[in-house]
């Protein structure tokens, strides 16, 4: 039977959204899935496949009201089914001109049928948070001089004006935002579940204006709100954590409406909809990331694409050190772990999606298609790789824990962590020697959203501590991560020592994680940039100097 592996994965893709109950062969080349309605499909019926995975035939009984309806197509195709994500971030969409060139990108591939993923525009998410702090103090009457909502109104026109859409595309919701920051000056009150339902207008407006542009200039289009589309999450608003549910979900709404007529959805990043409160919640900053890669997995596409305003992940932030240049290859691991130790680049939770359903992603930059970019797959070639990227999350807090009890008193981490975990504190890195454990831990991502109450919350943390243990906290401090071929580590770790020693730094902690891609330093913040820049030099500017020869000496 003349069937690939690769349309072998096509026609069982096929069948996984239809919920096949047979996958019989019908002859040498032609396959029959027979499926039976579920409650969500409410449909039953047969597709004919051939060797490559395409439908040729389908039929299926569906329920309409009460009545069965049965449809036959015939050529319905797979090869005009949707093949990428592209995800395109806020400075993708910034203003009138870069959405056009979004739509041209989108244009310049015509073999490709995206699921494009957008951000707000610009910095619209962070003038809406603005607002509504300003909301909280302002009094109702003085919503509308509040200057970042006059920002985004102006913004929000004037790129409908430029890109010649009616204002009736986000007019209502305008008028709702301002109706929200209202509600919130009278309240006095913006709490985790306003301040997320706030945030959204700027993904509903930007993926409406962008919708209504490509529906212009003659490329179908469709709009979805995450919320609305299957995109379900835990209740934990401002951070909430995809469920599995989505998977399922999205399928079948982006299968069905695709089905229907084929239109290129446009999708709300960084939202999705609390499956106990169904109220709106968002991804965490960045979520957009993990929006694309969760749609990617859901419709198992070919490739995951996320459009940001750089050449690919760079060996460090082009903030701190302008000499950063693309990494071209990463595996799904190294990006994790880059992305979780505080590269901006990618949401720290994007990659879980891509990874568990093996989809490539691509990271690309906007401004200059031409560039390779970066990709990231399940395994890449290491034999040759020592340092991918350095990476620096300045402002963490850092405690040195010591036993009172004597040597080898068991059960001194299981106190120490269960402490941690009563609190609903996650700590980053942590070193450990029998009697004493140094962990970091990140002061933003305390259970609490103000500075007084950071306080307090630490204040808890080490009073619980020091009925087990002699506390030291050290504030103000910042993990670099070494980020690559932790097989290497002795090299990496002495060549990073010199040039810290160089720099005058001394470390204050190390940890090597078992996920054996990533070595974290801990020192001052006051010192941090500095030594980035000059970690980088050693590792990526002087290569020849540096770089070891075959047997691994320098
Ligand atoms: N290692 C890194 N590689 C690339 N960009 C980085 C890195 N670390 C920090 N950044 C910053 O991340 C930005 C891109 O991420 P982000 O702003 O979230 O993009 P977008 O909004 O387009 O999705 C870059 O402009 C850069 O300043
Ligand atoms: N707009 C949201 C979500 C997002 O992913 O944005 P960006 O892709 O521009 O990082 C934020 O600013 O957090």
């Amino acid at each position: 039977m003349a069937l690939s592996l690769d349309s072998l994965a096509r026609a069982q893709f096929t069948a996984c959204r239809t919920q096949p109950n047979y996958f019989l062969p019908k002859s040498s080349t032609h396959f029959e899935l027979k499926f039976n309605s579920n409650i969500n499909f409410r449909r039953r019926g047969a597709l004919v496949v051939n060797s490559n995975g395409g439908v040729l035939s389908s039929i299926a009984e569906k329920k309409e009201g009460s009545r069965n309806v049965t449809e036959k197509k015939e050529g319905t195709n797979l090869d005009n089914e949707l093949t990428v994500v592209m995800k395109f971030g806020g400075s993708s969409v910034a203003t009138a001109e870069r959405m056009k060139e979004v739509a041209a990108l989108i244009r310049a591939f015509p073999e490709e049928r995206p699921v494009v993923v957008l951000s707000a525009m610009g910095k619209t998410t962070n003038k809406l948070l603005a607002a509504g702090e300003k909301a909280v103090n302002c009094g109702a009457f003085k919503i509308d001089e509040i200057e970042e909502l006059v920002f985004i109104k102006d913004l929000h026109v004037r790129t409908l004006d430029e890109l010649g859409i009616d204002i009736s595309t986000v007019s209502g919701l305008l008028t709702r935002l301002e109706q929200l920051l209202t509600a919130i000056a009278m309240m006095k009150e913006l709490t985790p579940r306003s301040r997320d339902y706030l945030v959204s207008f700027g993904e509903c407006m930007s993926t409406r204006i962008f919708t209504a542009y490509l529906n212009k200039i003659g490329i179908k289009a469709r709009q979805y709100d995450a919320f609305d589309m299957g995109i379900i999450t835990t209740d934990d608003f401002t951070n909430a954590d995809i469920l599995e549910a989505t998977y399922p979900a999205v399928a079948k709404r982006l299968y069905e409406d695709w089905i229907k007529e084929p239109a290129i959805p446009i999708v709300t990043g960084f939202l999705g909809k609390g499956w106990k409160l169904g109220a709106i919640t968002t991804l965490g900053r960045g979520g957009s990331d993990l929006t694309a890669t969760t749609i990617g997995k859901a419709l198992g596409l070919r490739e995951i694409q996320v459009w940001k305003d750089v050449d690919g992940v760079l060996t460090c932030d082009p903030n701190i050190h302008p000499a950063a240049k693309p990494v071209p290859h990463l595996t799904f691991e190294e990006a994790a772990e880059l992305a979780y130790f505080g590269a901006q680049v990618l949401h720290p939770q994007s990659m879980k999606p891509a990874s568990e359903s093996d989809i490539p992603v691509r990271v690309k930059n906007s401004y200059n298609p031409q560039a390779p970019g970066t990709i990231i797959t399940k395994e890449r070639d290491l034999s040759k790789a020592v340092l991918t990227s350095i990476v620096l999350k300045s402002n963490i807090t850092m405690l040195d824990i010591v036993s009172t009890r004597m040597l080898g008193q068991h059960g001194f981490l299981a106190k120490v962590f269960s402490i941690f975990n009563d609190l609903r504190i996650s700590v980053d890195s942590v070193a450990t020697s029998e009697v004493s454990v140094s962990v970091t831990l990140d002061p933003k991502k305390l259970p609490c959203d103000d500075l007084i109450r950071e306080e307090s919350e630490l204040d808890h943390l080490v009073e619980e501590l020091e009925k087990i243990a002699v506390v030291n906290l050290l504030q103000k401090r910042s993990i670099i991560s070494l980020i690559g071929n932790v097989e290497r580590s002795s090299l990496i770790l002495e060549k990073a020592f010199s040039v810290l020693r160089n720099n005058g730094v001394n470390v204050q902690m190390i940890s090597q994680g078992a996920s054996k891609v990533n070595i974290s330093l801990v020192v001052d913040d006051s010192k941090a940039k500095q030594c980035v820049q000059a970690l980088h030099s050693a590792f990526f500017e002087n290569e020849e100097s540096y770089f070891p020869s075959e047997n691994g000496h320098l």
